[in-house]
Formats: C-alpha cells, sequence, structure tokens
C-alpha cells in the first residue's frame, strides 16, 4: 500500500531554521474522487522521540517526572507538567536512548525496556513520531537523583506515584500529558490487571 502516487510535492519552503526546521510545502493530493487538488501545509520538522514509563508491579507504582513546559504555559497551563520521561532521538537506537533518557530524568538505571507501540503526537502539524516504553523498576535501581541536564534548561521532579492516584489524576486533570496518559493507560490494562 502506498500513497506516493496519490502527492506530488511542487516545493518546499524554509519558513525558519533556528532549532529545529519550520517548512512551508506546496502539493498537490489526488482526492478520493480522482481530482488533483493543491495544499499548502506547514510542517515543524523536529527529530523521533521516546518515552518510557517505570512501573513496580509489587508496588503497583510508577515513575513521572515534572517539568515546566513553554508552550503548555503559553496555552494557559499554569503548573508544571506531570510527565512520562522522553527525550529526543538524536539518531540514536530508541532503546538506547530511552534507557540514557530515563537516567538523566529520574535517576533509575533500568534493565529491560519493553517497546509497546509507536504513534504521531501531532501528526497534522509535527513530523516526530513517539517511540513508547516501559519497564519494570526496582529501588535499587536507583542511582542518582536524576532531574535531566541543568545546563540545557532542564529542572526536572521524580514523582513516584501509585498507579490508583496516576490514573485519579487523569481523571480530575492533574495529569495532562499524552505520552503519560497512554503509557499510564498501557499498564493499566496489560501490567496491572
Ligand atoms: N535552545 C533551545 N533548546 C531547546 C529547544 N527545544 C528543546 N531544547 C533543548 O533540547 C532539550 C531536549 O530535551 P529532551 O529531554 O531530549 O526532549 P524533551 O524536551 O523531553 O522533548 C520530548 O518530549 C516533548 C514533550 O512531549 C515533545 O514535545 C518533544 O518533541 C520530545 O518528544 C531540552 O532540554 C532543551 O535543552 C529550543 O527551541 N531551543
Ligand atoms: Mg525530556
Amino acid at each position: 500500500m502506498t500513497i506516493s502516487d496519490r502527492v506530488r510535492i511542487k516545493d518546499v519552503r524554509v519558513l525558519s531554521d533556528n532549532w529545529t526546521p519550520l517548512k512551508e510545502t506546496t502539493f498537490e493530493y489526488r482526492r478520493a474522487s480522482g481530482e488533483w487538488q493543491t495544499q499548502h501545509r506547514e510542517t515543524y520538522e523536529r527529530d523521533n522521540a521516546a518515552a518510557v514509563l517505570p512501573y513496580n508491579r509489587a508496588q503497583r507504582s510508577v515513575i513521572l517526572v515534572r517539568q515546566f513546559r513553554l508552550p503548555a504555559f503559553i496555552r494557559g497551563y499554569d503548573d508544571l507538567l506531570i510527565e512520562a520521561a522522553a527525550g529526543v532521538l538524536d539518531n540514536a537506537k530508541p532503546e538506547k536512548r530511552i534507557r540514557a533518557e530515563a537516567e538523566e530524568e529520574t535517576g533509575y538505571r533500568l534493565h529491560h525496556v519493553e517497546k509497546v507501540f509507536e504513534a504521531f503526537m501531532s501528526p497534522g502539524a509535527i513530523t516526530e513520531k513517539l517511540h513508547f516504553f516501559v519497564a519494570e523498576y526496582e529501588p535499587s535501581m536507583r542511582v542518582s537523583a536524576g532531574g535531566g541536564l541543568a545546563h540545557e534548561g532542564e529542572d526536572i521532579e521524580v514523582l513516584e506515584l501509585s498507579i490508583d492516584e496516576a490514573l485519579t489524576m487523569i481523571t480530575d486533570g492533574r495529569i495532562i500529558d499524552a505520552k503519560a496518559i497512554m503509557l499510564l493507560q498501557y499498564v493499566a490494562l496489560h501490567i496491572f490487571r
């Protein structure tokens, strides 16, 4: 199955290329009716990334992080955002990168990480595809305080919550990060049944 015969790229214009390119593409798309239609779309071309939810089956607990997110703040969210630990791949293999990112952000050195799915998080605008992992953790795996890289502006708090509390926090709006919600629902369905 391919849709490349329904798409003809006509022009790509770089609107901004500071941290990550923002481009405008002009293309023709062959509609279901067979008619070709010209469209213009902007894409923010972010690298792929990975996210992980460490869980402890016996304790019925999970590890999340909390940090300031400017886009959420601009949109009116006046608090630190509770998220699943995540980071951009920088051309590394997702499994390798997520282990390093988990340790940097949460302080836990995870052993086995299990890939559970991939998802485009904002497919109308952002190219990024996110790789999702879960991993069993033990208290003894904590090798540092975590917190992220201060010189990159990261100032991350580590949260250990019971799965029941975390699920309640989705319902009452205290957890509002898509990747955290997706991974919490995954472990509720498949791990903490
Ligand atoms: N100077 C500068 N630095 C940036 C910018 N954007 C990100 N950074 C730096 O790049 C680092 C990226 O940290 P990661 O942990 O690798 O990524 P992330 O910010 O957690 O992002 C992931 O999760 C986000 C929230 O779901 C996603 O939005 C993002 O695309 C990615 O998946 C940040 O700490 C920050 O230092 C920017 O516009 N300018
Ligand atoms: Mg991160």
